[in-house]
């Protein structure tokens, strides 16, 4: 379509003779004009933010981005060498992640089809990102459906993700820069846009919501327990706590008024005594569950993975934020943890934190300390400072006393810390510091050998916490991706770490843990010349060690089910890997 042409349909529409376009197109121009005071003769170029910017939003946005990563790595596989690209963007319209063909880069970042561009439709016009963030659908804007002629080659299919609570927070968008004329040849791009963005919605659900019963729901048996249309998260007493869209179009069906904070038995003929017989165990078609207006559904119900916790303090806390966002990605161990301790924070209990060292112990420790409500003073016991005890005590009233690797001290150390902390049962509540303690032993076996004092380690011990070694921990990839931020945002050009490097670091064994990842890339980044850093910017493994004990099954789901990494990580060959997932029943004989 010429431009003339582009300019003079916007005149008609404008004045009331649509041809025909798609409503949410037509509406779009108006507000463009009306709203937003465009002129669609005066094009202008793809707006990008500023480095500083785009690494706010998408600081904002790290937790959905880590979730979202899988789901739109699979998409990506699945329209790899046709050309298109991926964007997510945040709720306010800008790129917050992004994936596309190299070869295509510098046209893509041109067109805007890249991090850090601003697709927000006051600014950028109609387009498939900031249209479907005002619109709230899922949208195709195809070629002259944009308003900004600069636009008109690009087709963008795009759909909302919402966040549990049903807010809209994010758009996940599929792009190419040339495109058939027909409109219709975008409509399978509009179904695996769609189909991608539920399964980032249900990913997010589920991470959410790991110590609640979660009820899944399809119309159709199929792929009810592989991938569902929709689903809640359900509290104790069976109201809805999070949902994905899904649920909320099909529930919002069923009464009038909000969803969040309704009992599931509004909805559904259900009540939640029921849910265990929704479980896994029984056959697909015998899960059957009828909605208020009599439409029958399949559902699949997951019980809370976390039950150890009183009712009180379970949803105490409901989404971990603040410091504890930077302890882990999507990792389910690490995020069961997380949800603990920020439900342990605002307690009086005392905390033991276990792993490995290096792995965060300390991280988490402060964590839990900066949740506590007004700022109170976190003082640290290390312990060659064991004879100053009670004035360190003192000085943390109110506060949080952290005892650092308890198992280095003698008897005598060990009787005087009991002394002061028995001594803390005598202070208003107010001022009695509340205590944490970190190790990399198990003090729980020093008690049974007679190393450690039974009383004490009781004192200390009300619940443990233990991080995962990093070799175990699924969110690797979220971790490095996370440092290399961190460490980089001193050079001036976004630094990228190369396929084969990142190779390598999934493949090392990691005995010093975060410490010793965040030592190699701090060097590697040292050392890069350029932009990308590289194989040979890795400084070598200081300490590779093979561990006879870990368990097949933790480090290949570590792996992503990856033989040939599993067998790299534990210093072993493939075959010895392929033996010992037969011996131990992962695999068939
Ligand atoms: N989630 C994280 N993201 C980035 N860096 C981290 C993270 N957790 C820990 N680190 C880094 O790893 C190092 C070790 O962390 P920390 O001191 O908390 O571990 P630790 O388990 O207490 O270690 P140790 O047992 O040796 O005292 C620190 O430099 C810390 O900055």
């Amino acid at each position: 379509m010429s431009d003339l042409l582009h300019l003079r349909e916007i005149d008609e529409v404008l004045s009331g003779r649509g041809r025909g376009r798609d409503a949410f197109v037509e509406q779009s121009w108006r507000r463009c004009v009306e709203q937003y005071g465009m002129d669609p003769a005066k094009p202008s170029p793809a707006h990008i933010v500023t480095e500083a910017r785009l690494r706010e939003h998408r600081e904002q946005s790290e937790r959905l981005i880590a979730i979202a990563r899988s789901g739109l790595e699979a998409l990506f596989r699945q329209i790899a060498g046709q050309k298109y690209v991926l964007l997510l963007a945040d709720a306010k319209g800008v790129t917050v992640d992004y994936f596309g063909d190299p070869k295509f880069q510098e046209e893509l970042r041109a067109a805007g089809l890249y991090l850090g561009s601003d697709w927000s439709e006051d600014l950028a016009g109609t387009c498939g990102v900031g249209s479907c963030i005002v619109s709230k659908e899922a949208i195709t804007i195809h070629q002259s459906d944009h308003f900004d002629l600069t636009h008109t080659p690009l087709s963008c299919t795009a759909a909302p993700i919402f966040d549990t609570g049903g807010n809209l927070t994010a758009v996940l968008d599929i792009s190419l820069l040339r495109s058939p004329q027909p409109k219709i040849s975008q409509s399978l791009a509009l179904s695996l846009v769609k189909a991608s963005v539920r399964r980032v919605e249900m990913a997010n659900l589920m991470a959410m919501n790991r110590g609640d019963w979660v009820l899944r729901f399809s119309t159709s048996p199929e792929f009810l327990d592989v991938d569902p249309e929709a689903a809640v998260a359900l509290d104790g007493s069976g109201r809805i706590i999070g949902m994905t869209h899904g649920a909320e179009t099909v529930l919002a069906r069923q009464a009038v008024g909000p969803v969040i904070g309704e009992r599931i038995d509004r909805f559904f003929d259900l009540s939640v005594d029921s849910l265990p017989d929704l479980m896994r165990g029984r056959p697909t078609e015998e899960r059957l569950i009828q909605l208020r207006d009599g439409q029958g559904m399949f559902g699949h119900a997951i019980a809370p993975q976390s039950e150890r916790f009183p009712a009180a303090l379970r949803g105490a806390v409901p989404v971990p934020g603040g410091a504890f966002q930077a302890i882990g990605g999507p990792d389910p161990k690490v995020q069961r943890i997380v949800a603990e301790a920020a439900r342990l924070a605002p307690t009086p209990i005392a905390v033991l934190v276990t792993g490995e060292t290096g792995t965060g112990k300390e991280r988490l420790v402060r964590a839990m300390h900066m949740a506590q409500v007004g700022s109170r003073p976190f003082v640290t016991l290390p312990t060659a400072a064991i004879g100053e005890v009670a004035a360190l005590a003192e000085a943390a009233a109110g506060g949080t006393l952290f005892i650092d690797g308890p198992e280095a001290m003698n008897a005598e150390a060990q009787a005087m810390l009991l002394a002061v902390v028995a001594g803390f049962d005598a202070l208003p509540l107010r001022r009695r510091p509340r205590l944490i303690t970190a190790s990399a032993a198990d003090l729980g076996a020093m008690v049974r050998a007679g190393a450690f004092r039974a009383d004490l380690f009781f004192r200390l011990a009300a619940v443990t916490l233990t991080l995962p070694p990093l070799r175990l921990r699924q969110d690797f990839d979220w971790l490095v991706d996370r440092m290399m931020r961190q460490f980089g945002h001193l050079r001036p050009d976004s630094l990228r770490l190369s396929p084969a490097a990142r190779a390598e670091l999934q493949a090392r064994f990691w005995p010093g843990n975060l410490r010793e990842l965040a030592n190699t890339l701090e060097v590697a980044i040292a050392l890069a010349e350029g932009a990308v850093v590289d194989l040979p910017d890795l400084p070598p493994a200081p300490l590779a060690v093979a561990e006879e004990g870990e368990s097949l099954a933790e480090v290949l789901a570590a792996c992503g089910g990856n033989m040939a990494l599993a067998a790299r990580r534990l210093g072993v060959n493939r075959s010895t890997i392929l033996r010992r997932a037969r011996r131990e029943g992962l695999l068939p004989q």
